[in-house]
């Protein structure tokens, strides 16, 4: 069979005689395939087996039955389908049917076998490992543990590496974890290195960190955790007075406001600093699926580290032939800056996909602004086919609570609604109490969401940009326009084709449909 599958999904919705067990159903269709080969069209006669998942009452139908195109016939017209890779219903088996994949944060949390298990089991797709914690020992100990899993028990985890970058935040604050900053307390930021903390003393990791910034000038913890006015500039350090108390977090991250405007930094810190090419070196002989680039400014740091790894893979691929798997890793811009929303098209376009870093975000937009921004970002996305991940605080109070608010279901249902692609746990899984808990949340209410937006035809409202430059390109981007007009899905094994069909998120079939599309793409061209 071909390296597509359909998968029914509505079946219980709307077929009241099949609502108990899961059964996968196969049907063979024939094709006439012209191939473009040169100058020369060549005829092939091909046969695909298209596969169902369906739901069947196991007294109503024996296993010949179920494997029988009878079964697909009989259902022909009145099944929802959504799409997913025969080697994915391999290994995934029903964990396919969702189309909003999935990414856990992998900590302390969540780091050992049998909980990597249970998460993959409950729909994590993607392991994120945040690079700016623990040692690479650590890390590797994980990918291997997914690898192992993936091996053995038949998951399909992708692995994620996630770059620390370049930006200035709290090295030290004077305290082992949270710290207040109670209002008129006077706090010296400073990039000295002391040997053990100091009261009301910060030292952040940026030399320079307080070039271009003047008296008067506001300084922001953490997006509005805590905000200081800058009194006096001593050096390179700074007095500051807190006007708004709050709290000082490990790590947190600083900005700096001037008239209500994101004062621009004076240095330049490389994209990718020693650190993450050291990881990112570790990743690629790890064999990951995804570097994901923090604090990306431009196309050009993305194109860069593209380049790196295609050489890196040409070399170890030349030195090992069996090495192959570098040359799918794929690299993800994270857009968490005010540089990477200006350029943010050339950015998309250079870009195997987009993670919006919600977090760090807040820390150089207003935290209203974050609602359209994510929701311009997905729409880019979107037009310009690349997928796209919503990050950070989606359930943000399961960190400590087994139920989420109101409000951040809500938050998920939006990013689903929306159409994006992945959505992404941070803390809730690393270092949370109820790390699967949050999982089956994302999950129950991302299906939902997805179901809501079939039973409303909502794909119908996408705009659709032609993207294909090439005619069997055009051509494919078209049928899947048509197919979105007519509310169907279509199997391939092209990838134009495929990539219409996930641009548009087409998702309902009707095998009357189905014969026909196959029979005309086959009689097309690729
Ligand atoms: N590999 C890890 N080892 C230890 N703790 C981790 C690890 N990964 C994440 N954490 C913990 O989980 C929290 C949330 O993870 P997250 O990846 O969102 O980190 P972050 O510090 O907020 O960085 P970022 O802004 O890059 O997301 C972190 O603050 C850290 O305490
Ligand atoms: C995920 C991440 O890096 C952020 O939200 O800042």
């Amino acid at each position: 069979m071909g390296d597509s599958a359909l998968i029914c999904s509505q079946i219980i919705a709307k077929n009241p005689d099949f609502n108990s067990k899961n059964r996968v159903i196969h049907d063979a269709i024939s094709f006439r395939r012209v191939c473009f080969s040169g100058e020369k069209l060549r005829f092939r006669k091909g046969r695909v087996g298209v596969w169902a998942v369906m739901e069947a009452e196991e007294r109503e139908m024996g296993a010949e039955e179920r494997e029988s195109t009878g079964v697909l016939k009989s259902l022909e017209g009145s099944l929802g389908f959504d799409v997913v890779s025969a080697s994915e219903l391999k290994k995934k088996g029903f964990l396919g049917l969702r189309k909003t994949k999935l990414v856990c944060t992998i900590g302390p949390a969540c780091c050992s076998l049998d909980d990597l298990e249970k998460l993959a089991l409950g729909g994590m797709n993607v392991a994120r490992l945040n690079m700016c914690h623990n040692t690479i020992e650590w890390h590797r100990n994980v990918i291997r543990k997914i690898k192992k899993l993936n091996e053995e028990k038949g998951f399909c985890v992708s692995v994620m590496i996630d770059t620390e970058g370049s930006q200035i935040n709290v090295v030290d604050h004077g305290a082992p974890s949270s710290v207040k900053a109670e209002d008129g307390s006077i706090w010296s930021f400073t990039t000295e290195n002391f040997e053990c903390s100091r009261p009301f003393t910060v030292q952040a990791n940026y030399e320079g960190f307080a070039e271009g910034i003047k008296v008067g000038d506001e300084l922001v913890i953490d997006g509005g955790m805590a905000t200081f006015e800058v009194i006096e500039k001593i050096g390179n350090d700074l007095l500051c007075k807190c006007t708004d108390p709050g709290l000082l977090l490990p790590r947190a991250k600083l900005s700096f406001w001037r008239d209500g405007i994101l004062v621009g930094k004076n240095y330049e810190p490389p994209t990718l600093s020693t650190k993450d090419w050291t990881d990112i070196k570790f990743g690629i002989s790890e064999g990951v699926d995804f570097i994901a680039m923090s604090f990306v400014k431009d196309a050009d740091a993305i194109k860069h580290l593209k380049n790196y790894i295609s050489t890196n893979s040409s070399k170890s691929d030349a030195e090992s032939p069996d090495v192959s798997i570098h040359r799918s890793i794929k690299v993800l811009a994270k857009i968490e800056s005010l540089e990477s929303l200006h350029k943010l098209e050339e950015i998309v376009i250079a870009s195997d996909g987009i993670m919006i870093a919600r977090g760090d975000l807040g820390v150089e937009i207003p935290l209203e602004q974050i609602p359209t921004v994510q929701e311009k970002i997905v729409h880019v996305c979107r037009k310009l086919n690349k997928p796209v991940i919503v990050a950070s605080q989606l359930l943000e109070s399961m960190i400590e609570y087994p139920t989420p608010t109101r409000a951040e279901v809500a938050d998920v249902s939006e990013a689903v609604r929306q159409y994006a692609d992945a959505l992404m746990l941070s803390g809730e899984s690393a270092i949370g109490s109820f790390g699967q808990k949050a999982l089956s949340v994302l999950e129950m209410t991302s299906s939902r969401m997805e179901l809501w937006s079939r039973e409303e035809n909502r794909q119908s409202v996408l705009q659709q940009h032609l993207l294909g430059v090439s005619l069997p390109d055009q051509i494919a981007e078209q049928i899947c326009n048509c197919a979105v007009e007519m509310g169907i899905f279509c199997f391939s094994q092209c990838s134009s084709l495929a990539d219409g069909a996930v641009q548009n998120k087409l998702e309902w079939v009707d095998f009357n449909t189905l014969h026909f599309l196959v029979g005309c793409i086959g009689t097309l061209c690729f």
